[in-house]
């Protein structure tokens, strides 16, 4: 990999053991909870002179006052005139086969007016972006999704060459593990058979949407995903492995390299390889920034293959970095197509008229529907069985994008957008009765695909009528009844789910994400309020290990000593913390690591507790 960062600091190479399993130990991770703090500023100097320009979107410091804008307008309900509406506003993109209809979004003539200032700022901010300024000012970042579908567009030669290296390497990878050229080591006359990604976030979310969209029914390499630290979880996707662990390809996945998760997840894995007699190195890819612990371990481990994540591409904005196109590409997936699409989508949402901009009038409609300050949620309907998941990578796109505490002045404003969803027409028998006629909190995306199934294979299961106009059916029907009741609705059209209109989709909300955000006047390229709880957790896992170091002098005494949580508290220097401390221990217990003599169904001030176990090498652990 070409470098942008410095060589590894002798820091990071000291704590690489935390990601590393070579140690033969047992309990490899018994070593500190690594919390990983992304660095505050670019690890390399960005390469062309890049003006923070967070500032550009000024004069949309003040939210518009759209309560008293929508006073003076009702939802239409005359026929023709909403008809009228419907093709006044509709977009069309001939060569995506996509529309977006916002028919059914209220807005009034002078909310457009009114938004035209702050439009024009959020495309002048959007435009700095893509000629490399630093977009994320709090983490002195560029931001250059929109460079990997065109690399011609990069800032400079350095970058565009990283992007196309990166790009044929991985092409040419996935072809040569499809195609047998590559083969998994333990049994050379076979291909790898099964791809295992372990990666969260957006290390995750943007593979498994797409892997559920646009991998065939049968594909030469099936792809299953550890998105989580959950043990159980862990056990059965190494279980369902079986006895394809030898031909399977596991793909890491972290940007920061240092996720905890993820970290978890590779030593199982790791593990689970160790057990069988398999060389993981050998069946290992990694994805990750230059330099960091993963790409260190994997580089010394002597892994398969690593490709890079670049700094100026956010976690939520991979897909189209190896992140997402690896796996894409394992499973057969036209990832070049996936490109165009998105190309022809960023070239579409380039366009400084909102009505001609897909993208800029979901974020007009966001704003309205919403009041720019997110009070109703998003809930993304896709009436397709394929888009399950849809909801979900929105999910994380678009909450950790603009869910944030201050905006771009440091104002407190407490910004964001909620989202959720699965697929219809499956809701309607869940949750949509509550939409139409409950609590009135939230406005619709449907998501329609016009081809049902592909040309040539349809039916009639009854008289004129197939299985997918019952699809058909049962989306206008909702859409239909939920504007009766007042609750407005997006829709988005695609054809048909193929590489193109998933690239295309996944473009036009990121950069709808990115107007919005210009448009409420929030970064919404950093995401400091997930660090709180990593720290909270890591100092949760501190607490546990003074517990154990406790618990285990105690159990050193002769008669074992058995302790209340108060004296455990006490002993911990953590008397403000029996309510964590009593959660330690009812954990411990549950998983046999400790045991609980007394009060067991008790109230939890009655229990008592010992280890089970003493321990010498650790009684002299230092507590204070
Ligand atoms: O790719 P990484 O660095 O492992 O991070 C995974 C995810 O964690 C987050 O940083 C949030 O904790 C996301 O933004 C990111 O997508």
């Amino acid at each position: 990999m070409a470098s942008l960062v410095p060589p590894p600091s002798s820091s990071s190479t000291s704590s690489l053991s935390r990601f590393s399993s070579s140690s033969s130990r047992s309990h490899p991770s018994s070593t500190s909870f690594p919390v990983y703090r992304k660095p505050v500023t670019s690890s390399a100097p960005p390469l062309i002179a890049s003006p923070t320009f967070a500032i550009a979107a000024r004069t949309s410091e003040t939210l518009l006052d759209v309560a008293s804008l929508k006073e003076k307008v009702s939802l239409e309900t005359d026929p023709l005139q909403l008809w009228k509406r419907y093709l006044d506003w509709l977009y069309q993109h001939k060569d995506l086969g996509l529309s977006v209809d916002v028919s059914r979004i209220g807005f009034s003539e002078e909310f457009v007016e009114e938004m035209e200032v702050k439009f024009k700022y959020a495309f002048a901010a959007m435009e700095k972006l893509e000629g490399g300024a630093i977009a994320n000012p709090d983490e002195s970042r560029m931001v250059g999704h929109y460079w990997l579908r065109k690399p011609e567009l990069a800032p400079n030669v350095f970058l565009r060459k990283q992007i196309e290296e990166a790009l044929a390497r991985v092409s040419r990878f996935a072809d040569d593990v499809v195609s047998g050229k590559i083969k998994p080591p333990p049994c050379p006359a076979e291909r790898f058979t099964q791809v295992l990604s372990v990666g969260i976030g957006g290390s995750a979310l943007g593979p498994q949407f797409v892997a559920e969209a646009l991998a065939p029914d049968n594909p030469l390499l099936k792809i299953r995903f550890i998105d989580n630290t959950d043990p159980a979880g862990i056990d059965h996707q190494i279980a369902q492995l079986g006895p394809e662990m030898s031909s399977t390809l596991v793909v890491v996945i972290s940007k920061s390299g240092g996720t905890p998760e993820t970290r978890n997840g590779l030593l199982e894995v790791q593990r689970a390889f160790r057990e069988k007699g398999l060389d993981f190195a050998k069946q290992g890819v990694a994805i990750t920034q230059e330099n960091s612990l993963l790409d260190n371990t994997a580089r010394i481990e002597g892994w398969l293959a690593r490709f890079p994540m670049f700094d100026w591409v956010g976690g939520r904005t991979s897909e189209m970095s190896a992140v997402g196109l690896l796996p894409a590409a394992l499973q057969g997936i036209n990832i070049k197509e996936m490109l165009a699409g998105a190309a022809i989508m960023d070239e579409a949402t380039r366009n400084p008229s909102v009505r001609q901009n897909p993208a800029a009038l979901l974020a007009l409609c966001w704003y309205w529907a919403s009041d720019g300050r997110g009070s109703k949620d998003m809930v993304v309907l896709p009436y397709k069985d394929s888009l399950l998941l849809f909801s979900r990578y929105l999910q994380q796109l678009v909450m950790e994008s603009l869910g944030k505490e201050y905006d771009l002045d440091g104002n407190l404003v407490n910004q964001g957008l909620a989202v959720y969803g699965n697929k219809g027409s499956t809701d309607q028998h869940a949750y949509i009765q509550q939409l139409r006629e409950g609590v009135h909190n939230f406005f619709t995306t449907f998501i329609e695909v016009l081809r049902d199934r592909p040309l040539g294979h349809d039916w009639e299961l009854e008289p004129g009528v197939t299985c997918g106009d019952y699809l058909f059916g049962m989306l206008q029907g909702t859409r239909s009844a939920l504007y009766a009741n007042k609750r407005e609705s997006i829709t988005v059209t695609i054809e048909e789910v193929t590489p193109r209109s998933v690239g295309a989709m996944i473009a036009l909300y990121e950069r709808a994400v990115g107007l919005y955000a210009s448009l409420i006047n929030i970064n919404p390229y950093h995401q400091p309020g997930v660090e709180a709880g990593k720290k909270a957790a890591a100092e949760v896992l501190a607490l546990q290990k003074r517990v154990l170091a406790v618990l285990n002098k105690a159990s050193c005494q002769d008669p074992v000593e058995a302790l209340t949580l108060d004296e455990m508290a006490e002993r911990c220097h953590a008397t403000n913390q029996v309510e964590m401390i009593y959660k330690i221990v009812a954990h411990m217990a549950s998983n046999d690591r400790i045991i609980i003599t007394e009060g067991l169904c008790g109230s939890p001030k009655s229990i008592k507790v010992y280890s089970g176990e003493c321990n010498v090498e650790n009684l002299y652990i230092n507590l204070s």
